[in-house]
């Protein structure tokens, strides 16, 4: 008979977990392993609630191994390192972002392009080598091996921080890799969300020109002064849509539900990309003309490498970036998520794990 997730690893552990597909969150006993001799042993302090943790702990993407404990931006302090771990110190401030494991072998591992394997092995709801059920940040204490945790720079606050290492890399990822990130590149950004907002303020960093996209013009003052966005569209607007015909370089898209992606390919130039971060649930249309006439692109991206999850935070600390949060209690979650679910948050949850979770 398999063991309980209490008596499965030696060492205790607690947080919250889903035992179902109704997404409601209670108190849970767990276990972890002993840190092996590449093993990095973390107190969790902040973690980020991304709207990946709402789908999974709703089962939306049908691939959920219950219970599950959510959570996959997750910065810490070091307690424990193996004896075969060189970069880090007990003490070291240190993120955790969507995965723990891979297979290091294959030509993505190889390449630092890691959320690419075939075989990753992810933060929460996944299987780990040793065959047992991995469990997030929304807990009071992860081990992961070395090479999935990322230094996190002093110079970034660790609450506000958090986001960066899910969201954060989710937008600097693709910008760098489909060509979005040089100077006078001309983005849009779809959803203003917590992945949304800060592909506005990595794209800025940039030097990028953005244009936010979105479905509630109650948006738009906030996009333009507080997050620094150029302009806004509406995408219920057809005029405006209209006047902003093939004008954008590239598009991101962070939008968690079914849309319809043909008035945004209309906004870009020839040859424009559109990449694809959100991830409904439904397959979205794809209508094959514009794509052939503009000679246009649709693109995906998941996460981004470790190596690049580390220049990204360097990025993020010398340039002030940082997610716009709302702190909440462990106890809040339940809450958070029917406000997630009707993006009711500016722009991300953050769970104060280490003062609120307790047994
Ligand atoms: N590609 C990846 O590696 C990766 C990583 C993290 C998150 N995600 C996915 O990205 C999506 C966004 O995540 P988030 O944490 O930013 O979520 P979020 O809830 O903070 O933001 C989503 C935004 O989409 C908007 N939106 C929702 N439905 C819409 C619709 N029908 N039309 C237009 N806009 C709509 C919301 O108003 C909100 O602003 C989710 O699907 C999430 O699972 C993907
Ligand atoms: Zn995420
Ligand atoms: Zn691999």
């Amino acid at each position: 008979m398999a063991k309980l997730p209490e008596e499965e690893h030696p060492e205790k552990a607690f947080g919250w977990a889903a035992r179902d597909s109704n997404g409601v969150l209670s108190p849970f006993k767990f276990s972890r392993r002993s840190s092996g001799p590449k093993d990095v042993n973390i107190k969790i302090l902040y973690c980020g609630v991304c709207h990946s943790d709402l789908h999974f702990v709703k089962n939306e993407w049908g691939m959920s191994i219950y219970p599950i404990v959510p959570g996959h931006e997750i910065v810490g302090i070091v307690t424990e390192v193996g004896s075969m771990v060189q970069k880090f110190r007990v003490g070291n401030a240190v993120g955790v972002g969507c995965m723990v494991g891979g297979c290091d072998e294959c030509e993505d591992c190889k390449r630092g392009w890691e959320s690419y394997c075939p075989k990753t092995i992810l933060t929460y709801s996944n299987i780990y080598h040793d065959g047992t059920v991995t469990y997030g940040g929304y807990s009071d204490r992860i081990v992961v091996e070395e090479h999935y945790v990322v230094r996190f720079p002093d110079g970034l606050p660790k609450d506000a921080g958090a986001p960066l290492l899910c969201a954060g890399i989710t937008v600097y990822s693709p910008m760098r890799y489909y060509g979005l990130a040089e100077p006078g590149t001309h983005l849009g950004v779809v959803g203003l969300g917590g992945l949304g907002h800060l592909a506005v303020k990595f794209a800025k960093a940039f030097g990028a020109k953005v244009t936010v996209i979105s479905t509630s013009p109650s948006k738009e003052k906030e996009a333009i002064e507080h997050l620094g966005a150029d302009a806004f569209l509406v995408s219920r607007n057809a005029e405006q849509m209209k006047a902003a015909a093939r004008t954008m370089d590239g598009i991101l898209d962070t939008v968690s539900a079914k849309h319809y992606l043909l008035p945004l390919m209309e906004l870009l130039k020839s040859h424009g990309k559109l990449v694809l971060v959100g991830a409904p649930e439904e397959p979205l249309e794809l209508p094959a003309f514009p794509l052939l006439v503009g000679r246009k692109l649709v693109g995906g991206s998941a996460t981004g490498g470790m190596q690049e999850t580390q220049e990204m935070l360097d990025f993020a600390a010398k340039h002030n970036i940082t997610a716009d949060i709302e702190i909440i209690p462990m106890n809040y979650i339940n809450t958070a998520m029917e406000r997630l679910a009707k993006a009711d948050v500016k722009y991300r949850f953050v769970i104060d794990v280490a003062n609120t979770l307790s047994a």
